[in-house]
């Protein structure tokens, strides 16, 4: 066993503090303090510190393996670290029962790297989905939710009836993200939002995160491996090596460390020519 990793009585204990859900940004939207996740032998984050604060959009990068994917899934209660804290709003996530953890995911969505649509359902079945569940709201109330989401994220309501199948990758992201912002959340969790679309379809839903992000007062927490999407959304990058956290701050400021992966991730041919492209953009 790792020494620095040994088991306490309270393994996943956040520090003491109010714990009460804060939604008005007084507190980080999420807190990650001292966090180790180990597989067996295996140690993949070890005293991993994080605050991200509302109204960001924070990127984390990393080498294949680094525990980005890990990491999300514990921001969202999928998994439980080894060690240490993970706060959403303010509230331990580990301390969390089931009913809790439900009502804390009332205020947050996420985007699944391939939309995660359910293939059975319709457009508009799929983005109801998470009003329903709350067994609250009227039908009325969900349809034209429901709508006001499907515009939001420029889809017309000649696609409510369409099934998943019937959809281009570009459309699928948007059903997905309209689901994502069924509840209205103040949290948007993104994995690998562009991955599987074309440069120009990446572009116009960069665009639309950009906006709704402006427009919904929303922070955000992406993982990426495109540099485009990166550098096009990201307010802060966090950069995941050697199982923790070795830079975090603006992407100008990242980028200037010395650090092998980071010299040879956002400074190789694709990001010079990522940069270079938001350089551009920048001055238009
Ligand atoms: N449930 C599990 N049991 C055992 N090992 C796991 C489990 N989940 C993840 N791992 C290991 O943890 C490490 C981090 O995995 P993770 O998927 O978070 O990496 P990642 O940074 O998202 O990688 P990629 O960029 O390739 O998607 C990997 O070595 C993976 O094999």
């Amino acid at each position: 066993m790792n020494d620095d990793i040994k088991p306490t009585e309270d393994p996943c204990a956040c520090p003491e503090g109010s714990g009460e859900l804060t939604l008005d940004g007084s507190v980080p939207v999420v807190q990650i303090t001292n966090l180790h996740t180990r597989f067996g032998r295996t140690v993949v984050h070890q005293d991993v510190n994080l605050d991200i604060e509302q109204g960001e959009i924070m990127s984390i990068v990393g080498g294949s393996g680094t525990g980005k994917t890990v990491l999300l899934r514990q921001m969202l209660g999928l998994e439980r670290p080894t060690r240490g804290c993970v706060r959403i709003f303010g509230e331990d996530i580990s301390e969390a029962n089931a009913e809790h953890l439900q009502q804390l995911r009332n205020h947050w969505g996420m985007l699944f790297q391939q939309g995660a649509l359910y293939s059975a359902l319709t457009v508009f079945d799929n983005i109801a989905q998470p009003l329903r569940e709350l067994r609250t709201l009227p039908d009325d109330v969900i349809r034209d939710a429901v709508l006001l989401k499907m515009n939001m994220v420029g889809l017309g309501p000649e696609h409510a009836n369409k099934m998943p199948a019937d959809l281009s990758g570009g459309m699928i992201k948007r059903v997905a993200l309209a689901r994502a912002l069924a509840l209205e959340p103040q949290l948007l969790f993104l994995d690998e939002p562009t991955a599987g679309l074309d440069p120009d379809l990446s572009e116009s839903f960069v665009a639309l995160i950009k906006s709704l992000h402006r427009e919904l007062n929303l922070t955000v927490v992406m993982v990426t491996h495109d540099l485009d999407t990166l550098f096009a959304l990201s307010t802060r990058i966090a950069v995941l090596a050697e199982k923790h956290v070795i830079a975090v701050g603006p992407t100008r400021d990242v980028i200037k460390v010395d650090h092998p992966f980071i010299k040879e991730f956002f400074l190789g041919g694709r990001g010079k020519r990522a940069l270079a492209a938001l350089d551009e953009k920048n001055k238009e």
